[in-house]
């Protein structure tokens, strides 16, 4: 009995892993059909393309084994097999055939030219489980349709402010009283020369710019149940940053079961917190006569106005861009780790503060931006470091990338990562150094002299961020230039602008809309809370990132903020 029990078992582990490798060939093999030729119909026929070549699967995982040695930083693991396949690569993961693109000009092929066709997203589990059961509900994990058209340029006008815009003003007017707010809090929370949990006050701080910003409301830093999604939103980012083997083996479900659990009480935590706290109160009040006061507003009058606009839209839409905010205070965080480490990062922050605002006679607004290019290199070299993964796209229909067929559902890697460590790229990738974004302001003859990072390309740029004006590119790139001499000397340096290589927001149709905010509101946070205190760790082991990550775990390290004399 127990030998027949055992060999059926056998039996059906065979037929299983049989028919798994059948299935994975078969979409291995399969050829992309795509219409070709000129501009007349007549002149047009369908041709075949092979996949890209790459490592051989394995039945039910695929190369699943691969990345699993590059458990700690999954990019890295991508970098890696350019050596053996080239730039562009095919893998399978569980039974979804996947392309990883690694260098710039194929990027560009992808996102750019052909964005199209690359405009969905991966149908992962996790996805779903986050936004109410269905991953559509989200800007950023939906696939491409009209809907995400609106709420993109619904989102635009509030989420993308420009610099002569009143959104700008606002946001600086709203980001400087809530350093108020934050300075009292850090007031009370810093025991002198004692670590305390900093992060938390810096995600409050930050949801409360976003809220008011979008909302008109702020939360009080007792408030248990704002405390308690602003922890939410922060496990949410942190998971959306994570990759597992259940994105491509959705069948381990039930090994799962507590983590999804999580993932929908968090979720629906906070669904209910937006609408208890702003959504009802406010629908109750809205006139469409008036001109729009916030983001809510607009919503809110999108949902009266157009029937194709859901309230269930509404609200996701809102909970998404509130929850903006976990990257800003991240990103700030990442910003305070790196100068615990380095303080010098800090003293050079401090003399363009202390330029700008008179020695600390005011505090720092969004208008001294262009004043404090070190302050913003340093954001941009958090970016970089921490090279925060492109959200996969995914093909939507067969089509062509350096002569490869990329089937229909295949999964797109961009590998940025291996564009921001690359030495062909910057000068000591693997440092931390803000200067290499800084380089001389144009002198009256139209001549910049000095560049911190010598120019690898002159390349036009379609770098993902969004800049009010024209990028000076200089001419005359040398480099090793004395730094203490861009910091001593404020307005004699400006920000490197539109790197073709850096892609933090990415490019195509599918870019951030928020990288605005992460700008206005990351500058804010910084500058004010470097312009008051000096930061360091008591023990700088305990100072823990994660490559390829933007995000940091929701317990995280402490930091010692001491006041400034
Ligand atoms: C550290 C800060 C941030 C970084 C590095 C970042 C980066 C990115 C990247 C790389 C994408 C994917 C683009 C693509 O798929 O090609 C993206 C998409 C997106 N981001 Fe951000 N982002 C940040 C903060 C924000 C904030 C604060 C908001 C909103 C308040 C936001 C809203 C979005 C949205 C809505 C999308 C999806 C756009 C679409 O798929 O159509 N992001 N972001």
């Amino acid at each position: 009995m127990i030998f027949a029990l055992w060999y059926s078992l056998i039996g059906m582990l065979f037929t299983i892993t049989f028919i798994s490798y059948v299935l994975i060939m078969i979409k291995t093999k399969r050829k992309a059909s795509v219409l070709q030729g000129g501009h007349l119909s007549s002149e047009k026929r369908v041709c075949k393309f092979k996949q890209a070549p790459g490592p051989k699967p394995w039945p039910i995982i695929g190369n699943l084994d691969i990345l699993g040695q590059f458990k700690h930083n999954p990019f890295e693991g991508f970098g890696e097999l350019t050596k053996k396949y080239g730039d562009i690569y095919s893998l399978t993961l569980g039974h979804t055939r996947c392309l990883v693109v690694n260098n710039l000009e194929l990027i560009r092929e992808v996102l750019n030219q052909n964005g199209k066709f690359f405009g969905g997203r991966p149908d992962f589990l996790r996805y779903h489980k986050l936004f109410g059961g269905d991953r559509n509900n989200s800007l950023a994990l939906c696939d491409w349709s009209q809907l995400q058209t609106k709420r993109r340029n619904l989102a635009r006008r509030h989420c993308s402010p420009r610099e002569s815009s009143s959104f700008f003003t606002k946001m600086s007017q709203i980001g400087c009283n809530e350093i108020d707010n934050l300075m009292h809090e850090l007031g009370r929370a810093i025991v002198p020369g004692e670590s305390f949990d900093i992060k938390p006050l810096i995600l409050e701080a930050s949801a409360n710019m976003f809220s008011q910003y979008m909302c008109s409301t702020r939360f009080d830093y007792d408030d248990t149940e704002f405390k308690q999604i602003v922890r939410y939103f922060d496990e949410i980012f942190w998971e959306i940053n994570q990759g597992y083997p259940l994105d491509f083996l959705p069948w381990l479900l039930p090994f799962y079961k507590n983590h999804t659990k999580k993932i929908v009480h968090w979720s629906t935590t906070i669904r209910k917190f937006i609408l208890d706290r702003v959504i009802n109160q406010r629908e109750l009040n809205i006139d469409l006569d008036e001109p729009d006061n916030d983001f809510t507003d607009a919503l809110l009058k999108s949902l009266k106005e157009d029937k194709n606009v859901s309230r269930n839209t509404i609200i996701f839409m809102l909970e998404d861009f509130i929850g903006g905010h976990s990257a800003v205070g991240n990103l700030v965080m990442l910003a305070l780790s790196y100068i615990a480490k380095n303080p010098t990062i800090g003293h050079r922050i401090q003399n363009e503060v202390d330029f700008v605002s008179n020695n600390g006679k005011r505090k720092i607004n969004l208008y001294d931006m262009d004043a404090m290019p070190y302050t913003m290199a340093t954001i941009f070299e958090v970016l970089r470091y921490s090279s925060s993964p492109i959200v996969p796209h995914v093909a939507t229909e067969d089509s062509v990338i350096a002569g490869f067929g990329v089937t229909s559902g295949t999964i797109v890697f961009i590998n940025n990562y291996i564009l921001n460590m690359s030495e062909k790229n910057w000068t000591s990738p693997d440092q931390f150094e803000p200067e290499r974004f800084l380089e001389e302001k144009i002198d009256s003859q139209g001549k910049s002299e000095k560049v911190f990072e010598k120019r690898r390309s002159s390349q036009g740029s379609d770098s993902g961020i969004e800049f009010e004006k024209e990028a000076t590119i200089s001419t005359t790139a040398q480099e090793s230039v004395k730094i203490n001499e861009a910091c001593n000397r404020p307005n004699v340096y400006q920000l490197r602008k539109n790197i073709p290589y850096f892609l933090p927001f990415s490019i195509g149709k599918r870019t951030c809309i928020g990288q605005n905010l992460v700008r206005g509101f990351g500058f804010i946070l910084l500058a004010n809370i470097i312009q008051s205190y000096n930061i360091n760790s008591v023990d700088l082991s305990t100072i823990k990132i994660y490559p390829a990550c933007v995000a940091l775990p929701a317990n995280c390290y402490p930091l010692t903020l001491a006041p400034r004399v």
